[in-house]
């Protein structure tokens, strides 16, 4: 039978998120928007698959794990299942069944990935919001660069509330003469008005009296926005324990944004920018269900719309996909299999030769008998990108080193054809049953399957090709599968993960062997887009290991942080890569490449020269606190005795690198300029705690 075509039953159009069955999470933001009521009457009603689906996602996600054990996925069983059973309950009308058979003979995969890339155009809050323009406009500024538009948007909705306004006035007028007509039609009691019952007449009064109401809200709205068109008066602080009210912190925040955009102009005499801030920060967190730490740490690292934007794309649930298991069938052929049972999918885009996005289905997409047979796999988009990154060779020896439940570790298999070997590592033993569930199901032959704490595997498998550290992270990055983070996550949590991730990529560095034929490669990936569990980690090993930085051969993804809040990482930090719901409908991830260059322990290698004398340049051993912070994190290191002597040595002698680039600079001698490097980086206090002690001993 030949492949028939791919693009079936799908009634909307192909933007993947809004499409997808699966729901979005009932968070707290939604929560409490539903119990608003001005938005009760305009809210959508909600498709009855929705509820089942999403708590199962929860419940499966909230599993006791702390923020070390997190995993990014939801392969396991009980996710699948929990999927898509109320799709298997959907009526099939006539016209669907028309437009299937329409789109059936329009044939062949659509492989347009651009479109699914982009998050829903739609954004949530326009959705709930009214017929008001004015927040539409304003919403819709999703550009950074777009304040002119901006303004120009105010400016016609401005016009718009004049001409409402007036409008008003004169239906204020009218509603006035309506009322006065009431009322002597009331006396007059004309001929209609008779055969009206009481109760109806009644009910007539009270619309009319609504439709007043209504009117003058608006003109009451109108005038508070031609009060805020030039300045924006900060209210005082909510103290109040009451619920909050949430249309008002959604206007509020737009006014906040806006004042924000253009704070010379449109601030409140007296105020400062860190007022605004303060404020905008409280109230995302009310609205959006966070606490202030993880709004305040994306303020820190994008601009104000894009915070916004990634606090929507939270709000949404990421595309279903699904991974085709080439050690088992061609994606074409699954394609048709499901498409005979009812599911509705394209291609994810022509990143991916295996991947699959699931609009909608008519069975329970973790059910079927393809899925049964490891066919496929439910895998998140971005979890595919750090095996592709990996590329791993057919008959290699590969470590992939945090690997329940095994999404991945099946790809790499896959990938791999079954050859060679696969040491599939999990520390945690509860995680080994679906870690193991997944390999037999998908029929994974080369993979042994092991249980120990990562950091210690250079001493128990030793050399491998390849490695794979998906590490343990703190989540920021699927936020939209499991909300728990938007309140669970605090600075310390961050900081306990990276100092994790750190020992994990150190050891994962040691496993791998310089010398591989092949290989030779790490792979380090989080679904975080903290950086301190990401660039920073990665600087860091380039410090403590021979290694440097490569291509993930990724096609798309956002550069690598190069500095952030005041911190520079090594320049080639900006070849990994960064993914983005907001960006790139996926969950967030970060993906960096690694080459081991020789198998010290210590990064000897003159193949890292140029870019740390470039490094050294661009300050890069220069930052505030990152001098200490560099020598502190050398002394904390997991590295033997034997290299800390060595690295010790070391540092006493100005390596040939420093000179020549300090002499390229034209710095003064080079131990001069390390003291001032050194002195430079104490924090203030430290500074004077010095002059203090030697003026003391001059006395
Ligand atoms: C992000 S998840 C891995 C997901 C997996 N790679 C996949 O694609 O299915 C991180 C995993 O690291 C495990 N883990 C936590 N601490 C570890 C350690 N010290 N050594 C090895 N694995 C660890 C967690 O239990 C968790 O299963």
């Amino acid at each position: 039978m030949p492949p028939r075509a791919i693009k079936t039953t799908r009634s909307a159009s192909n933007d993947g998120s809004s499409k997808s069955p699966r729901s979005p999470a009932i968070t707290p933001r939604t929560a409490r928007a539903n119990r608003v009521k001005s938005r009760e009457a305009r809210k959508a009603p909600p498709p009855p698959k929705e509820e089942s689906e999403s708590e199962g996602e929860g419940e499966s996600e909230s599993e006791s794990e702390s923020e070390s054990e997190r995993g990014s996925e939801s392969e396991s069983e009980e996710d699948v299942e929990g999927g898509s059973d109320d799709e298997g309950s959907e009526s099939e009308s006539e016209e669907e069944e028309a437009q299937a058979v329409k789109a059936r003979r329009t044939g062949g995969f659509t492989d347009e990935n651009a479109k699914w890339l982009k998050p829903s155009s739609k954004k949530r809050a326009e959705e709930e919001s009214d017929d008001d323009d004015s927040e539409n406009g304003t919403e819709d500024d999703s550009d950074d660069s777009e304040q002119s538009e901006d303004d120009e948007d105010r400016s016609e909705d401005d016009d718009e509330f004049a001409g409402l306004d007036g409008n008003d006035s004169e239906d204020d007028g009218d509603m006035e003469q309506d009322d006065s007509e009431d009322d002597s039609e009331d006396d007059s009691e004309s001929s209609s008005e008779d055969e009206l019952l009481p109760i109806e007449r009644k009910a007539l009064k009270e619309d009319a009296r609504r439709v007043k109401e209504k009117e003058d809200a608006r003109a009451e709205q109108l005038e508070t926005n031609i009060q805020d068109d030039d300045t924006y008066h900060l209210p005082d602080e909510d103290d109040d324990d009451s619920v909050p009210d949430l249309s008002a912190i959604q206007m509020r925040i737009q006014e906040i944004v806006r004042v924000l955009k253009d704070f010379k102009n449109r601030r409140e005499t007296g105020k400062s920018r860190n007022d605004y801030v303060e404020r905008l920060v409280a109230d995302l967190a009310t609205y959006y269900g966070y606490n202030s730490f993880l709004i305040r740490y994306f303020l820190d690292t994008f601009s104000v719309e894009e915070t916004m934007e990634l606090l929507e794309a939270n709000e949404q649930q990421r595309p279903v996909t699904i991974r085709t298991n080439t050690l088992k069938v061609r994606r074409r052929e699954l394609a048709e299999s499901l498409i005979n049972r009812g599911v509705n999918l394209d291609p994810v885009g022509k990143w991916s030769k295996v991947g699959l996005i699931v609009y909608d289905s008519r069975v329970p997409i973790g059910a079927t008998p393809e899925y049964m047979a490891g066919q496929y796999i439910l895998q998140s988009a971005s979890s595919f990108l750090p095996c592709m990154a990996l590329a791993p060779q057919e008959g290699e020896r590969v470590l992939d080193m945090a690997a329940a439940p095994g999404g991945k570790t099946t790809y790499l298999a896959a990938l791999m054809r079954n050859t060679g070997m696969i040491f599939a590592n999990e520390y945690q033993k509860k995680r080994l049953t679906s870690l193991v569930a997944n390999l037999q199901r998908l029929g994974c032959t080369n993979a042994i399957v092991c249980n120990y704490d990562g950091r210690a595997l250079p001493k128990v498998i030793g050399h491998v090709d390849r490695v794979l550290l998906d590490a343990p992270c703190s989540g920021t990055g699927v936020i939209a599968k499991d909300s728990s983070v938007k309140t669970g996550k605090s600075a310390e949590d961050i900081a306990k993960c990276a100092h994790l991730q750190k020992e994990l990529l150190v050891a994962a560095i040691d496993c791998c062997d310089a010398n591989s034929k092949t290989g030779g490669y790490v792979v380090y990936s989080t679904c975080s887009i903290a950086v301190e569990e990401n660039e920073a980690v990665v600087d860091y090993i380039l410090r403590k290991r021979d290694v440097k930085i490569v291509s993930s051969g990724l096609e798309f993804g956002r550069k690598g942080f190069t500095s952030y809040r005041g911190k520079n990482f090594h320049p080639s930090v900006e070849h990994a890569r960064r993914f983005y719901p907001h960006v790139h409908n996926m969950d967030g991830f970060f993906v960096c490449k690694l080459k081991k260059l020789s198998n010290r322990t210590v990064p000897t290698s003159n193949d890292t020269f140029d870019e740390k004398r470039a490094a050294l340049e661009s300050g890069y051993f220069g930052g505030a606190h990152d001098g200490d912070a560099r020598v502190d994190d050398a002394n904390a290191d997991v590295a033997s005795e034997k290299d800390q002597a060595i690295e010790a040595k070391k540092r006493k002698r100005v390596p040939g690198y420093v000179k020549a680039a300090l002499a390229e600079v034209g710095a003064g001698s080079a131990k001069k300029t390390k003291t001032a490097v050194s002195s430079r980086s104490l924090p203030p206090d430290k500074k004077n705690a010095k002059k203090d002690k030697k003026s003391k001993g001059k006395k």
